[in-house]
């Protein structure tokens, strides 16, 4: 791969005079990106960063996530996998954007939404016509918790491990067997460098470091970059019969997926939600986003994860003239998204009156100093 170099650009952080490199920050749903480009934003001492991101669901909640550190040196794109909601003409005009000499990025990263198709994303980069721009490289997240069962429903995880170049094995502390799960990922990564990390705290200079050979770059487009079809047989379309493929899409990752997007004025009543989070169905592996609790908290909003089973409140104060509003995004394959949307409408509050003991059910699951990320 070789580009011609602009030659008004300073060597980036890399050292290749005028080129920028984009690394692309892939990884299963709530495996971590977020956090591990929250981590990189705060802590990547004198390089500048640039961020695409990427939502699967309507509402862009890892856009909000990550824009007030980053101002506009973010592009936020929205409902649909990258890989096919976007193609690589648009991509190269966000990455111009974002690639303006002025604004003397050092590096750009691509956060991909969690079912995207991370070798198409690479294919996308290595596609690009814009001269100030190189592929810096394919970084997976992984989730070690949540590891084998993902790898169980998605035996393609194994590919995405095979063509990354830094494999980050994240949530060490929750994961009861992390160091057979780092061995696996070793061996499933093949020439990879492989991290453990907890709320993704790796050094900002492997991110730097990740960048791939050119003879690594020449394999990856023989073997695994190849166009739709390619990876058609492992695909999960079909397997559980709740497949929601748009056409062209069927061997992708997201092809059994939907999502639901939910927003409120009202704010939401803490019992009535925790009824719902608490029986939520098998199959919706991921929800997102913010909740007003209005009058039972009116100092905070509270930042909501689930994945998997594992669930998670975070109190964050609102901000001065912020809008009281909750917004959800919830993932998932074989779900019922109309019965999903109707009972999150049946958990907005009805008449509104403080009561000290409503909140206890969410309070049980606001994450314990001793777990926090340095980074919310
Ligand atoms: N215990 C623990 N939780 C973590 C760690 N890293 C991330 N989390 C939590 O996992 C949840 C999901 O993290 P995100 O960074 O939003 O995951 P993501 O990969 O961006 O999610 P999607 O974009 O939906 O695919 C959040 O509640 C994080 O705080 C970790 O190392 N340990």
């Amino acid at each position: 791969m070789s580009q011609p170099s602009s030659p008004e650009r300073p060597p980036n952080a890399q050292g290749v005079p005028g080129q920028i490199p984009v690394v692309v920050l892939a990884g299963f749903l709530g495996s971590g990106k977020t956090t591990l480009l929250n981590h990189l934003l705060h802590r990547s001492g004198g390089s500048r960063i640039a961020a695409v991101v990427n939502d699967f669901g309507a509402i862009e909640i890892d856009a909000m996530a990550v824009a007030g550190a980053l101002g506009d040196s973010t592009v936020s794109l929205g409902n649909g996998c990258l890989c096919c909601a976007v193609d690589a003409g648009e991509l190269d005009q966000y990455l111009t954007r974002l690639a303006q000499p002025s604004a003397r990025v050092d590096v750009i990263v691509i956060e991909a939404s969690g079912l995207a198709e991370p070798q198409e994303l690479v294919r996308m980069v290595l596609a690009s016509e814009h001269p100030g721009i190189v592929y810096g490289g394919l970084v997976e997240v992984v989730d070690a918790a949540e590891f084998d069962s993902t790898r169980e429903r998605h035996p393609e995880i194994d590919r995405h491990l095979g063509i990354a170049d830094l494999v980050v094995v994240n949530k060490a502390d929750r994961a009861a067997d992390g160091e057979r799960v780092l061995r696996t990922v070793r061996e499933l990564a093949g020439r990879a460098a492989v991290v453990p990390a907890t709320y993704g705290r790796i050094d900002p200079e492997f991110l730097f470091d990740c960048r791939p050979s050119e003879e690594r770059i020449g394999q990856l487009s023989f073997d695994d970059l190849h166009d739709e079809g390619g990876h058609g047989q492992e695909r999960e379309e079909g397997q559980d019969g709740h497949g929601h493929a748009a056409p062209g899409h069927t061997g992708h990752l997201h092809a059994a997926y939907e999502s639901v997007s939910f927003s409120s004025e009202v704010p939401l009543d803490p019992r009535r939600l925790m009824a719902f989070l608490d029986s939520r169905p098998e199959g919706l592996y991921r929800i997102k986003g913010y909740v007003d609790f209005g009058v039972q908290d009116t100092a905070n909003r509270y930042a909501v994860h689930a994945v998997g089973r594992f669930l998670r409140f975070y109190p964050e104060p609102w901000g001065r003239a912020e809008q009281r509003l909750t917004q959800l995004v919830l993932i998932g394959s074989g779900i019922d998204a109309a019965a999903l949307a109707k009972e999150l409408e049946s958990c907005k509050e009805d008449a509104p009156h403080a009561d000290e003991h409503s909140m206890w059910g969410v309070l049980r699951y606001v994450q314990a100093p001793e777990e926090t990320d340095p980074d919310r």
